[in-house]
């Protein structure tokens, strides 16, 4: 399995070099989410998602409500402020009155504090249910999805599914959307107050402000554009010196330092040349805005200020009237800010979609094997043919046809790339044939369920990938309900037990990520203590090819073959002196089966495959 086992540290690698190129530009985009377009169809998408949120939709309700009301309380604001400065400026200056306008404002203020502190608290109960349940969702599908879907897929990136998405889902739930609910009322009850206090100066300030705030919200966009072209432009000199300081041994053996000089001086120029012209279109920004929002600022309060002057308007209506329009101001302008917000999460949604989309393997979370569904150990291939799907014109392996009787011991050699792994993947279901079947027990493997299959089935695999917990779970791991009796007993059989035991902690030391704190051989060790613990009725040995030294060597054997007894077992060998006792060889080549047969018959093949591989391994 060493070709699917190089696919996961490959697409590791590429994960984290994407990630350390992205970094920079992470700070302006916080997930690397690319937004979607706001259509139809993905609203539609997202609505698909309520599902999740149903079970809580009386509570999602009353925060609603809560939302409504603290957001039109708002819009009371700026008209009690004024009423406040006209009840100073009347002629019956009553000081009652002042009182009591300011006692409702305090009131309102009051009001709008608990409601608000109970509506964060219904949302964030909401969302983190609702939220919880999609992330379970998308991982048990994710797990029970087939190979084929992992196999153009980059672990990070997936990981990234379940954390990012379902974040920037969180924040539009919790933040999002009530700012923008609210934002929208603010601007409807804004205008129609605006309208209410005075059309004169409305139809002015509508004339003004939204223009002013719409060129603002597009001068932003091109700010952030070129900021964006210069961080993934410093990223990329970054780059530069990071590679080069790491290959600095190439650099100078190739006498490579002017080259690279140059290359360097190139990529800074350029973000020079972005930085500059971005600072540019921030400067003409700011004077705009210096000069739009006070010029309209001062238009209206002029106009105002004139209308007073020829008694239409109070001064306190005029306090209000600014007030109101400042409030608008901040909502059209944070509405830019929220609808960027919204596409990201139709864009995150659609990506949770795609993969709940994905159909799934059929896998039942049961123990138990129905009798029917018992396996013998006997197996037959019956002109197998198969190409990976992410390669679909390579055939891997064509007219592949051997049997294999209860209880034996088949060995697959051949030389690298032959196509040992893809049968054994292949074996487990990993894949669909392409053509041909395989068979247990004469009946084809698709009749069975897939479950059944797998559960009786036990891999102990070349590159041992143990847990980050402790001995005991990793081992466990072939029957998650041992008794530590079994444990123990099965570690004693896999040759285990007498270094476990020489550990402080025993079965309870843990391994340390990916079982980096232990030897070659003791992890093996662990890997065959939890196939003895499964019990399979056919065993899959990927043989271990890096060399362990002799005394672990013998033990791993030793264990392995004590395993082998009573089942059957299907051995991908990478050294021939393992192989002499099994019952049939296989031999193939370039995804063919080219000879089989016992080591003794195989060897009196002249010119054969297997004696070429035997006498070269033996002669060296
Ligand atoms: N996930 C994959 N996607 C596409 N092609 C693959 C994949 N895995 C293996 N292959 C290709 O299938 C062929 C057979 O690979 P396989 O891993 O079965 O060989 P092997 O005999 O087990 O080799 P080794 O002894 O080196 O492990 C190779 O040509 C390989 O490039």
């Amino acid at each position: 399995m060493k070709q699917h086992q190089d696919n996961g540290h490959a697409s590791n690698a590429s994960a984290s070099i994407s990630t350390a190129s992205t970094a920079s530009t992470a700070t302006t985009e916080p997930t690397g989410t690319p937004a979607s377009k706001a259509t139809k169809a993905s609203f539609k998408k997202t609505f698909r998602l309520y599902k999740y949120i149903r079970p809580y939709w009386p509570m999602f309700s009353v925060g609603m409500l809560l939302l409504f009301i603290t957001s039109l309380s708002n819009l009371a604001f700026p008209r009690l402020l004024g009423d406040l400065v006209d009840k100073g400026g009347a002629h019956t200056k009553s000081i009652t009155d002042i009182n009591h306008i300011g006692l409702l404002l305090v009131g309102l203020l009051l009001i709008q504090g608990i409601l608000g502190y109970f509506r964060i608290n219904i949302f964030v109960r909401v969302t983190e249910r609702t939220l919880a349940s999609l992330r379970q969702q998308v991982y048990n599908h994710l797990i029970r999805l087939p190979m084929s879907f992992f196999l153009n897929r980059r672990v990070g990136e997936l990981g990234s599914r379940i954390s990012s998405d379902i974040s920037l889902l969180q924040e539009t739930f919790t933040t999002t959307l009530a700012e923008f609910i609210r934002q929208v009322i603010i601007i409807v009850g804004g205008v129609a107050l605006l309208i209410h206090t005075s059309p004169q100066l409305t139809v002015m300030m509508l004339g003004t402000l939204p223009v002013i705030v719409i060129l603002a919200w597009l001068f932003g966009r091109v700010v952030r554009k070129y900021s964006r072209q210069a961080q993934s432009q410093v990223a990329e000199a970054n780059t530069i010196v990071e590679e080069t300081l790491q290959g600095i041994l190439n650099v100078k053996a190739f006498a490579n330092e002017f080259f690279e000089m140059r290359r360097y001086q190139h990529k800074t120029s350029e973000v020079a040349k972005t930085g500059i012209k971005t600072g540019t279109y921030r400067g003409a920004f700011a004077a705009f805005m210096i000069l739009g929002v006070f010029g309209a600022i001062v238009a209206v309060i002029w106009r105002g200020a004139v209308l007073i002057a020829m008694g239409e308007l109070q001064p306190g209506l005029l306090i209000s009237f600014v007030l109101y329009s400042t409030f608008i101001g901040a909502s059209v302008a944070g509405l830019a800010e929220v609808y960027a917000t919204i596409q990201k999460t139709l864009g995150a949604t659609e990506h949770l979609l795609e993969i709940l989309d994905e159909p799934a393997e059929l896998i039942t979370d049961s123990a138990l094997v129905s009798p029917e569904d018992h396996l013998s150990g006997e197996i037959s291939f019956n002109h197998l043919a198969f190409s990976y799907p992410s390669r679909e014109d390579l055939n891997v392996l064509q007219d592949i046809s051997f049997d294999i009787e209860a209880d034996q011991q088949v060995a697959l050699v051949g030389p690298s790339g032959a196509g040992k792994s893809t049968i054994v993947s292949l074996l487990l279901r990993l894949y669909d044939p392409a053509g041909g079947s395989i068979s247990f027990n004469g009946r084809d493997a698709a009749d069975f369920p897939l479950s059944a299959l797998r559960s009786q089935m036990a891999i102990v695999p070349q590159d041992v990938f143990l847990f980050g917990g402790t001995i005991r779970e990793n081992i466990a791991y072939g029957k998650p309900a041992a008794t530590t009796d079994e444990i123990i007993a099965a570690a004693k059989k896999a040759n285990a037990w007498e270094f476990i035991q020489r550990f402080p902690e025993g079965l309870d030391t843990v391994v340390g990520e990916r079982g980096i704190q232990l030897s070659g051989g003791q992890r093996q060790r662990i890997a065959i203590a939890r196939a003895v613990l499964k019990d399979p009725r056919i065993l899959i040995l990927d043989e271990a090819t890096s060399a362990l030294d002799s005394e672990s060597e013998k033990l791993v054997q030793d264990a392995l073959e004590k395993l082998m007894e009573g089942r059957t077992s299907i051995v991908i060998a990478h050294r021939l002196s393992t192989v002499r006792q099994a019952d049939k060889i296989i031999v193939l080549d370039k995804g063919r089966i080219v000879e089989q047969g016992t080591h003794q018959e195989l060897l009196t093949v002249d010119g054969g495959l297997y004696k070429s591989l035997s006498e070269m391994q033996f002669t060296h």
